[in-house]
């Protein structure tokens, strides 16, 4: 029988006759108010921010919103599985810990909390380039947890080559290629406080523990700091990129190889030629392209182009169990949650991260069962509302 995650609502509730109530709301949109009392004005303006007035990350919310669930009734919902395949792994829900990097701007152990928290509830756990700790120390933290790794794609190639090499001898199977930030968003929030984690040397492990980027700095890190930071500012991504060169990629990494980032449907495509295996919907939390569509509005249009290629799929907005649930229906594989678990971070380290994705879990799996599903795969495009008066 599989693990039923809505029994985490009587787990609390349990708890709460015992005198104990939840450290941390249940409702995961109230997370990024408290957040704001913990953390200093910089850290929070940089997770929570977006691109110019935020209107991208907003449109996010608004693409998921517009979409209402159609319940169905008397459909033997009693025994649910949430488990999915996905690029040839089980996983035991549709969910996955997105790439998020610079942690320690919000909590001391950082990475490592993030990682045992995912570990812990069996959802992979996708590190980041541009993480605080080391990938080989993250690498151990998650043992026998699944191991995905997220390539900032440097400008230098040697760079690149190093940090696949040590990414596999590491144990990391799935390569998440983030496309979208060859160069950083315009991010008012940031730049009217000049806050940039990369110039408190947070962000930059990887880098400064990676022998073919200490090969292109004229003096140590400790001699010059500076200098290295801003070598590192000019080579983690590459404008200069452009589909041939995933050849590169492709022939130097075994494994599934996913593109983040995508939003058009010919990008998908093109991502299928060069032997992509599959791809993720995303417009980065609305962090890099101010005035963009809600990537959900995007998500049915690559689906169509690409679903029996690729495995699509989708994050950028995900706020708890139906927006899960309407992603799925929309046509993605599986979601990645971003800022709720950074947040469940900041706000109880490893056990608010493991909140967050019990939190979330239950939740979609209470919005299968009340709406007829035993499964994800059960869900499609006739679940959600079409408009016209007839579900
Ligand atoms: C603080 C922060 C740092 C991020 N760092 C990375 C990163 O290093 N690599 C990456 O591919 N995406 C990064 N992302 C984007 C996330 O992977 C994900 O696409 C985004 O958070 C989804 O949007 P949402 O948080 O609104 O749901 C970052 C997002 C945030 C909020
Ligand atoms: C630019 C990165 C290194 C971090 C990131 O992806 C982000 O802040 O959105």
């Amino acid at each position: 029988m599989a693990k039923h995650w809505a029994d985490f609502q009587y787990e609390i509730y349990l708890g709460g006759m015992g005198g104990a109530v939840p450290r941390l709301p249940t409702d995961l949109t109230r997370l990024e108010e408290l957040a704001e009392h913990r953390l200093g004005a910089g850290p929070v303006g940089y997770v929570a921010g977006g691109a110019g007035d935020g209107g991208t990350a907003r449109a996010n919310r608004a693409a998921l919103a517009r979409h209402r669930i159609v319940p169905r009734l008397l459909r033997d919902v009693g025994e649910r599985d949430l488990s999915v395949e996905v690029l040839g792994r089980s996983l035991p829900a549709p969910v996955a810990l997105a790439p998020v990097g610079v942690l320690s701007i919000v909590h001391p152990e950082a990475e490592s909390a993030a990682a045992r928290a995912a570990a812990a509830q069996g959802v992979p756990y996708i590190l980041s380039s541009a993480s605080s700790t080391p990938m080989e120390q993250i690498a151990e933290v998650l043992g026998d947890a699944e191991r995905w790794f997220q390539l900032y794609w440097a400008k230098d190639r040697e760079v690149t080559r190093s940090f696949l090499e040590r990414a596999r001898n590491s144990g990391y199977s799935v390569l998440v290629v983030t496309l979208d930030t060859p160069l950083l968003g315009w991010r008012p929030r940031d730049l009217e406080r000049a806050y940039l984690p990369f110039l408190h040397g947070v962000g930059t492990a990887n880098y400064f523990s990676d022998p073919a980027f200490l090969a292109g700095l004229a003096k140590p890190v400790h001699e010059d700091p500076n200098a290295a930071v801003l070598h590192f500012a000019g080579m983690f991504g590459d404008p200069g990129k452009t589909w041939p060169d995933l050849a590169f990629l492709r022939e130097h990494w075994d494994g599934p190889i996913v593109l983040k980032g995508i939003q058009h449907p010919d990008d998908a495509r093109l991502a299928a030629d060069a032997g992509m295996d599959g791809v993720v919907v995303s417009n980065h939390g609305g962090r890099q392209v101010a005035g963009a569509v809600g990537a959900a509005d995007v998500l049915p249009g690559v689906v169509r182009a690409v679903g029996d290629r690729l495995a699509v799929l989708f994050d950028s907005g995900v706020r708890s169990g139906d927006d899960v649930f309407k992603a799925l229906a929309l046509g993605a594989r599986a979601v990645l949650l971003g800022r709720p678990y950074v947040y469940g971070l900041a706000l109880d380290g490893q056990a608010g991260v493991e909140h967050v994705i019990r939190c979330l879990l239950a939740e979609l799996d209470l919005t299968l069962a009340l709406s007829g599903h035993r499964t994800p795969a059960s869900v499609g495009r006739d679940s959600l509302y079409a408009g016209d008066g007839d579900a």
